[in-house]
């Protein structure tokens, strides 16, 4: 059996898939965590993987950019596959003014541009939230690995590059503490099917003060937020 954007047969995903938005991360977390890791769908390029992360059973599927992409994977992986627990690992853009670069932020909740949310509530807004029990395991997870990190709102946007900077300014004194493009989609797909969903990020610029992390550096603060989700599972 396959959908549209899956080409996986039933049972070869795990009940939790973590969900980084590059397919290439989505393979280097399964060679590099993983044992006895196996390809199960790559269609479009867009990279699933199944293994072991001690000794339990993990998926890594890889979500795209935004959210229309993060909502057809995460519908499919749920309707189709069975899946429970959707884990994204991502990277985000620091709002804060004490959000650094190489900080790892959970998402409480997910404000948003996108209509998406409020199209499942008559146009109403709708509070996109985590799963309380994914982040209480994923934040004791942080504090085992002796990690700091930062907890509360994001906001996910369909519009990378944004016409209006200022804006950001205005996430700030709101206390949002980051940008993506997924968390808000996630999290609503997650409750329309009643099934549990969390986020996670490093952050890799600061879209105010424009730092920016060297490339080099990404992929250990990249390797350290995986290694907090895989222990929370
Ligand atoms: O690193 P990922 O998980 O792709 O996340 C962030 O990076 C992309 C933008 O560069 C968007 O997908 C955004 O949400
Ligand atoms: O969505 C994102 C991710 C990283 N940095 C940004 O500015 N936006």
């Amino acid at each position: 059996m396959s959908t549209p954007h899956i080409n996986a047969t039933l049972g070869d995903f795990a009940e939790t898939v973590l969900m980084p938005g590059d397919p290439l991360r989505a393979k280097y977390i399964a060679e590099n965590f993983l044992d006895d890791a196996k390809q199960v769908t790559g269609v479009r390029n867009m990279f699933g993987f199944t293994g072991t992360y001690k000794g339990k059973p993990v998926s890594i599927m890889a979500s795209g950019m935004g959210i229309p992409s993060m909502s057809i994977y995460a519908r499919e992986l749920i309707c189709s596959y069975n899946v429970k627990n959707l884990i994204r690992i991502g990277t985000c853009g620091g709002i804060g003014s004490d959000i650094k670069i190489r900080d790892v932020i959970f998402a409480q909740g997910a404000s948003t541009d996108s209509n998406v949310n409020r199209a499942r509530v008559r146009g109403y807004d709708f509070a996109a939230i985590a799963d309380f029990g994914l982040l209480e395991n994923g934040v004791n997870a942080a504090r085992n690995l002796g990690v700091n990190v930062k907890v509360g709102n994001v906001f996910t946007t369909d519009t990378f590059y944004q016409a209006d900077s200022t804006f950001y300014a205005d996430l700030d004194k709101l206390g949002v503490l980051a940008v993506d493009m997924e968390t808000a989609g996630l999290y609503g797909v997650a409750a329309e099917y009643g099934v549990k969903a969390m986020a996670l990020f490093t952050v890799s610029d600061h879209v105010i003060t424009g730092e920016a992390t060297p490339a080099e550096e990404r992929q250990n603060t990249f390797n350290e937020m995986v290694k907090i989700a895989l222990e929370s599972i």
